[in-house]
């Protein structure tokens, strides 16, 4: 019986074949723990007996929720990690770096094939390497950190399977939102969401990573995307050497659902306040007011979202009704960003840019909004309180549609402006 790409990752990895519903011991490739969740991982793992970490070179401890530390809680959190961090030996740490699940990928860290864990429920991302990726709890983590493995439940697929090529300022989060609406907040729990199709084949790395960062708002273990020659290219460049196996689902897989998808009339969508799946396309909620924007996150904080934005603001100024927040995900998009002269014409244009960091995302470091506020973000979360008071309102969108609404200061269709 033919596998998919997500059971060949597990029987490779047992070296036996292994079944969705399975439940197995598995080595991982790397374990990610940040600023918010580490500390009480580390806890965790001494709470175990553990003394000395499984191996230090397959340990990354990243700062990206509280930087700089914006309480002294925070910067005691801090201070805690990177003591760990020192007497562990763990060499990728880094509090400067930007949000974690860019950083990892950036780095290297992710590779085809592996198994990735990280503390912190966006770590699905690392699929857009070919990697079966997941995020775990810190009781969890702290039993990783002590034995390098941990126990999974293999789980089904739903294959997305999407073709055709997207119309101009509409893209890769636009189809994840629609596929988010359509599939719902907790339609697949449990499952991975394998997405293929020639729009992924065709989809560059940051698109593939955008799709599956939301793989968890649907409720899914992971998502993941078939290595190609896209994957083995951005691997390459950052761990050169590695592996980049052959991996695809067989032919005659078994999958849980097939849900198949036609992205060349797709238009830009928008999620609505309180829901992800809560989805409609853009010209349903034209109008509306806002009073934040914000580009950024580990969804679409790279520099090609910066860039669509860019383009699409062109030589105009942002609104003066909006507070429009721009923070790449990464110093490397960061710095993207900035020699291709787009963060000068952003300041110029009006925009507060902030250093790498997570940022008004999840409401933790600033940006906050006031009870009452609308925000525009491209995030990926927009349940009540996410940003601040739980009587203001968060849409979800792609950068093009936010900077569209910045430079009008209501939700705006991109293609229109
Ligand atoms: C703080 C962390 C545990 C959390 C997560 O797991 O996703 C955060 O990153 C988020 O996006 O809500
Ligand atoms: S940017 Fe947002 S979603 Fe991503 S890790 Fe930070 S808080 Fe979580």
């Amino acid at each position: 019986m033919g596998a998919t790409l997500v059971e060949k990752v597990f029987s490779s990895r047992c070296g036996k074949e292994i079944c969705a519903g399975d439940v197995v011991m598995a080595d991982v490739d790397r374990a990610m723990i940040h600023d918010i969740t580490g500390p009480l991982a580390v806890q965790k793992f001494r709470e175990m007996g553990g003394e000395r970490v499984f191996d230090p070179a397959r340990i990354v401890m990243l700062f990206d929720h509280q930087v700089p530390a914006d309480s002294i809680q925070a910067a005691e959190n801090q201070k805690f990690l990177r003591e760990f961090a020192l007497l562990q030996n763990i060499h990728n740490y880094d509090l400067r770096e930007g949000v974690c699940h860019q950083v990892v990928m950036e780095k290297g860290h992710a590779a085809p094939g592996e198994i990735i864990v990280g503390s912190d429920s966006h770590t699905c991302m690392y699929g857009a390497a070919g990697a079966f990726a997941t995020g775990i709890g810190s009781t969890d983590m702290g039993f990783v950190l002590r034995f390098g493995a941990l126990y999974f439940r293999v789980p089904d697929s739903i294959r997305v399977e999407a073709n055709g090529a997207f119309a101009p300022r509409v893209g890769a989060k636009d189809l994840i939102l629609s596929i988010a609406g359509d599939i719902g907040a907790d339609g697949a729990t449990y499952q991975a969401l394998e997405f293929t199709g020639d729009t992924f084949g065709a989809m560059p790395m940051p698109g593939r990573m955008t799709c599956c960062n939301m793989a968890i708002e649907m409720g899914a273990k992971a998502g993941i995307v078939p290595p190609d020659a896209v994957t083995g290219e951005y691997v390459l460049a950052r761990r050169p050497g590695a592996a980049i196996p052959d991996l695809a689902s067989d032919e005659d897989a078994t999958y849980a659902e097939w849900r198949e998808y036609d992205v060349s009339d797709l238009a830009p969508q928008v999620a609505v306040p309180h829901n992800v799946d809560n989805v409609v396309d853009v010209d349903l909620v034209a109008g509306t007011h806002v009073d934040q924007v914000f580009i950024g996150s580990c969804t679409n904080g790279r520099y090609e979202d910066f860039a669509e934005a860019a383009e699409v603001l062109g030589a105009r100024r942002f609104s003066d009704d909006v507070r429009v927040v721009l923070i790449p995900a990464s110093r490397e998009e960061y710095l993207k960003t900035l020699r291709a002269g787009l963060i000068e014409r952003f300041v110029e244009a009006g925009a507060l840019v902030e250093a790498p960091c997570c940022g008004p995302c999840m409401g933790g470091a600033f940006g906050l909004l006031a009870p009452g506020e609308v925000s525009l973000s491209t995030s990926n979360r927009n349940f009540r309180g996410r940003q601040g008071s739980t009587e203001a309102e968060v849409y979800l969108c792609s950068a093009a549609t936010a900077a569209a609404s910045a430079i009008t200061g209501e939700i705006t269709d991109p293609r229109e402006v």
